[in-house]
């Protein structure tokens, strides 16, 4: 007779348990297994035969500057480098910084793997995390953090001492965002009273000289210092007190070149593998025509595996160059490979940007059309051929309108050799540059430092809200015009985050913990007050506007009419601000399927999927700050509060205002300047007394871009508010 179901022998009991350890432990094998393997092509990496001259000089001195070709081994070998050091101790962290998210993930995986540890959040033992805008992903275990450099800066308001860090790698250094001279200078100020941080700057093409001398030059002591901005770690709702244990802040003297930290300088000689570089004979002004040439002539020629990554300016010349691809590669006979072509932006989705880490399909070839934000640290598996336009958008800012505007710029030097490092990463490459050798030779070697040709008004506050004072004399490793800080310094004071002393105000430290834009953190901050309440409308509009575009590019008249027909329900006369406010509500009304909903609407299904993401993110951000007053969304049709949802973006953004001229041009109130409606406005074409823009572009003219129509009277109200 059997034994009742009921009573388990050991036997069973010791069979069950295994059966039920086993996933986990055969996860556990085969992340050790993958451990091995890549620790014989971790061997191979130039870096890796100078891990103790690296690990001896961080041990030595304070800073390390570490220069060595791309593909050296930096980003993903130095923060392993260090684990193990004494003075990193335990649980002692690694920060490493990087320009863009999707190298801070890709990065923080392939650690993970050569590790054999889980990634981030998905187990509480993961050794290897990230943070990046709107995902954060660690466990308690965390030893080594990717994260962006917005991230960095984020986790300096809750605790400026970076106290869980016994390290921070700024990679990738080159790039001389505002972020990374801000990140910089707080690094600077902050040895001189944490001795026992190390500080690792790294990059193929730096300027390892004035870096050096960056370090070296003394700190002022006498600085004026903001004692009530200094955040401390029990700040929770932007009411700063001082933190006793935070020294007086430093200025830095140019002048003054006394070495106050020690710093030591490494350079990684070689590459794994050559990388072939080809020029055009001849220059060319179609950059689409010419990559679309191109593509199909390495397609056509070299075999598989060997995938394709192509440096375009942005998103549109990406999804124009992707439509012409995919035309032309259903006219190939079967004789060739098939085509997979992924575009990568920075408005993507995270997943659909993750998308290019997968391997092609069997006989197909993946090609890559991307922006420059692959331009650095990401190693994109399969990848042997660069071809690069030679070309970016880049931030600038206008004086005469006062305004940044995105411009297609060429790029420098050092952008082109990162481009090519891109390619013979696992294996020989080849980059195919559109331009020819002597264009490249008369390119600038560097990328102008974003401090000298940006508003600066982000930079200022990110300054003010971390203890700053002083700003004009905050160590800046090149300082930008005076006037472009008091330039900031009076935005800030018109948006209200700075007080009339120059002192960070409630609602300029309230701004500082959004991650957005002073002109967009007050635009929430505006609809959040009890006689605007209009918060859960605005966080929709704000997460249209952080995306990218909602509505399909149409690119023909027959296309046009019938994306008016199949927009009607959504497109409202007051402009794109309320329009977009009227897709996200239908969109997150729609209860069945969604993405027919959005092929219905001509809409991007993707887009509008990360639409709904940023828009809970900013939600739970709000409710963290103690921003909403009531929960409740309102009716879109309700009038009143289309217009105060209309004033509040005005209330953030009162000098992007234009008014209509006679001609039915339109003209900045700054700075005079024509302005036309862009085509993608739902107001293109029409004529309205004056129009409140989010973006200024400029191609072939200067465009408003994400407009709605303004009363005269509201900007006067709204300049009356502010005085
Ligand atoms: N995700 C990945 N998949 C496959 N190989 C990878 C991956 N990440 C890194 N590698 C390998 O490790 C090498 C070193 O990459 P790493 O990013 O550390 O170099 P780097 O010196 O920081 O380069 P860069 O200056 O271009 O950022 C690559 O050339 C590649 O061979």
């Amino acid at each position: 007779m059997g034994l009742p179901h009921t009573v388990e022998t050991s036997a069973n009991v010791k069979r069950k348990r295994v059966s039920e350890d086993s996933p986990g432990r055969t996860h556990q094998s085969q992340l050790q297994q993958r451990r091995i393997k890549l620790l014989d092509s971790r061997k191979q990496l130039p870096i890796w035969q100078r891990q103790k001259d690296i690990r001896d000089a961080l041990r030595d001195n304070d800073v390390l500057i570490l220069s060595g070709e791309t593909g050296s081994g930096k980003s993903t070998q130095v923060p392993q480098f260090f684990l193990d050091q004494p003075w990193c101790g335990f649980p002692g962290k690694i920060a490493v910084t990087q320009p863009r998210r999707v190298a801070a993930i890709s990065l923080a995986r392939r650690v993970a793997e050569e590790m054999g540890t889980p990634l981030g959040s998905s187990s509480p033992a993961s050794k290897v995390g990230y943070s990046v805008r709107f995902d954060e992903s660690t466990s308690p275990s965390t030893r080594i953090k990717f994260l962006t450099e917005g991230m960095l800066l984020q986790e300096m308001l809750r605790d400026a001492s970076l106290s869980q860090y016994k390290c921070v790698i700024v990679d990738e250094v080159h790039e001389r965002s505002v972020n990374i001279d801000l990140i910089l200078g707080f690094l600077k100020q902050l040895q001189t009273r944490r001795k026992d941080l190390k500080v690792v700057v790294m990059s193929a093409t730096a300027d390892a000289d004035s870096l050096q001398r960056f370090f070296a030059a003394q700190l002022l002591e006498n600085t004026r210092h903001d004692s009530k901005s200094v955040p401390n770690d029990s700040q929770t709702d932007g009411e700063a007190e001082v933190d006793a244990d935070d020294a007086p802040w430093h200025g830095f003297d140019d002048e003054d070149q006394q070495s106050s930290s020690n710093i030591a300088t490494c350079h990684v000689e070689g590459r794994q593998y050559p990388v072939i570089t080809r020029y055009l004979d001849s220059p060319t002004e179609d950059t689409i025509e010419a990559s679309l040439h191109r593509i199909f002539q390495i397609h056509c020629k070299e075999p598989t595996p060997g995938d394709l990554l192509v440096f375009m300016t942005g998103q549109e010349a990406i999804q124009s160059l992707q439509k012409l691809v995919e035309e032309y590669a259903l006219g190939l006979t079967t004789d060739y490979p098939k085509m997979l072509v992924l575009p990568l932006f920075a408005a993507l989705p995270q997943a659909a940007q993750q998308l290019i880490f997968q391997p092609a399909p069997r006989n197909t070839r993946k090609v890559i059309l991307t922006t420059n934000i692959a331009e650095t640290s990401v190693t994109v598996p399969g990848v042997r051929f660069v071809v690069d336009t030679g070309k970016a958008k880049v931030k600038q800012f206008r004086n005469r309108i006062g305004l940044d505007s995105l411009l297609v710029k060429q790029i420098s030097r050092s952008s082109a050799d990162q481009r090519k490092g891109r390619a013979g990463r696992e294996a020989a490459g080849q980059c195919y540059r559109l331009y020819t050798e002597e264009a490249y030779k008369s390119l600038d070697k560097d990328s102008t430092p974003e401090v000298l040709r940006c508003d600066l008004s982000q930079a200022v506050l990110t300054m003010k809200a971390r203890g700053v004072g002083d700003v004009l004399r905050f160590p800046l490793l090149t300082p930008p015009p005076k006037e472009a800080m008091e330039k900031a310094l009076l935005q800030l004071c018109e948006l209200g985050a700075l007080d009339e002393h120059g002192n960070i105000s409630p609602i300029g430290r309230k701004i500082a913990r959004l991650p957005l834009t002073p002109a967009l953190g007050r635009v929430i901050i505006e609809a959040a007050t009890p006689e605007t309440d209009c918060l859960v409308e605005v966080i929709d509009i704000v997460a249209c506007l952080s995306v990218e575009h909602i509505f399909l590019a149409i690119d023909t008249e027959e296309g046009r009419e019938k994306a008016s027909v199949a927009r009607r329900q959504l497109l409202r006369r007051q402009g794109d601000h309320l329009t977009y406010l009227a897709a996200v509500q239908a969109y997150a009304a729609e209860q069945s399927d969604r993405r027919r909903w959005a092929d219905d609407h001509m809409i991007s299904h993707r887009a509008m999927q990360s639409v709904m993401d940023v828009r809970q993110q900013l939600t739970a951000q709000c409710r963290q700050a103690k921003l909403f007053t009531t929960q409740e969304a309102h009716p879109a049709t309700d009038e009143a509060t289309q217009e105060r949802i209309v004033k509040c973006f005005l209330r953030g953004f009162s000098s992007n205002v234009a008014r209509a001229c006679p001609d039915g041009s339109y003209k900045t109130f700054a700075g005079n300047q024509t302005v036309a409606i862009h085509p993608s406005s739902v107001l293109f074409g029409r004529k309205v007394e004056a129009i409140i823009y989010n973006q200024f572009v400029y191609t072939n003219k200067a465009y408003a871009r994400d407009v709605s129509v303004v009363q005269l009277r509201w900007l006067e109200e709204a300049l009356d508010g502010m005085a």
